[in-house]
């Protein structure tokens, strides 16, 4: 059952994200197509983070060599430095490659090999300063697998492994380096609820990312979106044509616009009422979805009963077409309108306009030359396609 204070959800469904929120993730894991998606914009979002926490994680790794040489003496000090730099060599390496925009796709992975490293790096180091020095610190471990619950954008799944394994290192370290049966397991308690806390909180972390992503995301969907139909609005029309513009431009390709007006539709609400207007601009949407399905078409409800279809690519006689083909699906659909002095079902009007972007050629001239070609299709008496 969907909780109160997401009841709002019911009235933008049905939508991927709004679905998912009322269906929970507190098993911190979205529906298939979903889970991939997060998982590619947390690849995006944390880039930077990973970026910025691996450059920290190496001062930090390096300043502990301070603590190296004041707690051990050689020969043993030179192995600990030795297994240090190698880590930090390491880091440099999978700092290089997180640079480069092409590994992007393998951050979770070098992320995963620098925490890793560390977490290895750090139980080797803590067992063989133990054979000498009872009191070297083990604490450090705690540092690096919190690093791995909060500090690279990491998901629970990933860092909870990686300190399990760390610590599980930690143990046979410390054992093969023959630490006293009472002090291993002191030191595992505090581990132990140290990782449980961070677990807790990385949890936590992840159900706020999960949820900012989702509403994130609806929310985009939504401020493109009209309400009514679920049609792109004017708003999302206005920066897609100017893309798609660019791109027909660089691709020496057409552009046509088939501007949509409901005819009599003032009629139809008085005589019908306001809430079968609202229905019966719902099949219009339809209608137009049907007319723009190939990626770079879109359909649009610019406001009120007038509409738009995008087309990509098409030339003037298809364009002209395809205002019929829509013209006549809705004619089709035979929706009642006693009130229409054209017909006696609701029809359409269409004004078709087809430029191709270039010099000389302005983006408002399509927009301009289709709002001309539906005002005589108006004028011609409607429920036609004028060019
Ligand atoms: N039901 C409903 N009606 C709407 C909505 N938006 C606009 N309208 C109505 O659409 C009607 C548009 O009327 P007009 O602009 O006079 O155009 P028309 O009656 O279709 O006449 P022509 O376009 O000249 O054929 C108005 O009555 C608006 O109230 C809506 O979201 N739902």
């Amino acid at each position: 059952m969907v909780s109160p204070h997401l009841s709002w959800l019911d009235d933008v469904r049905p939508n991927p994200y709004a679905d998912q929120l009322a269906l929970g993730y507190r098993r911190l894991r979205f529906l298939r197509p979903l889970e991939l998606e997060y998982r590619a914009y947390m690849l995006r979002d944390s880039a930077e983070l990973k970026r910025i926490a691996l450059v920290f994680a190496l001062i930090v790794w390096l300043t502990f060599v301070v603590v190296d040489f004041w707690m051990l003496a050689p020969p043993l000090l030179y192995g600990v430095v030795a297994i240090r730099l190698g880590v930090a060599a390491l880091l440099v390496v999978c700092g290089r490659l997180l640079l480069l925009r092409r590994h992007t796709q393998r951050a979770v992975l070098l992320s995963l090999a620098c925490i890793g490293c560390m977490g290895l790096g750090a139980a080797a180091i803590i067992a063989i300063g133990h054979g000498q020095n009872a009191f070297f610190p083990y604490e450090g471990l705690l540092l690096v697998c919190i690093a791995a619950y909060f500090l690279v954008g990491l998901r629970l799944i990933e860092a909870l492994t990686t300190c399990v394994v760390v610590v599980l290192a930690y143990v046979l370290f410390e054992s093969l380096a023959g630490l006293p049966a009472a002090q291993l397991f002191n030191n595992l308690v505090f581990l132990f609820f140290g990782n449980l806390i961070g677990a807790v909180g990385c949890y936590l972390l992840e159900l706020k990312s999960r949820e900012h992503f989702l509403v994130s995301q609806l929310m985009r969907v939504l401020a493109d979106q009209d309400s009514l139909t679920g049609l792109h609005n004017r708003r999302s029309f206005n920066r897609q044509l100017t893309r798609l513009w660019r791109q027909a431009q660089r691709e020496q390709v057409e552009l046509a616009l088939l501007l949509c007006d409901v005819d009599h539709f003032k009629a139809y609400n008085d005589r019908y009422g306001h809430p079968a207007g609202d229905v019966a601009l719902q099949q219009v949407g339809v209608v137009l979805r049907e007319a723009a399905r190939r990626p770079l078409d879109m359909a649009v409800r610019l406001g009120g009963e007038e509409f738009a279809v995008l087309l990509y690519g098409i030339g003037a006689d298809e364009a002209r077409q395809r205002g019929e083909v829509l013209r006549q699906a809705l004619e089709l659909l035979r929706i009642e309108h006693a009130g229409s002095q054209t017909a006696p079902v609701l029809t359409l009007s269409v004004g078709v306009a087809c430029r191709r972007p270039g010099e000389g050629v302005a983006m408002t001239s399509l927009f301009e030359h289709a709002d001309r070609a539906l005002y005589e299709a108006k004028a011609f008496g409607r429920n036609q396609v004028v060019t």
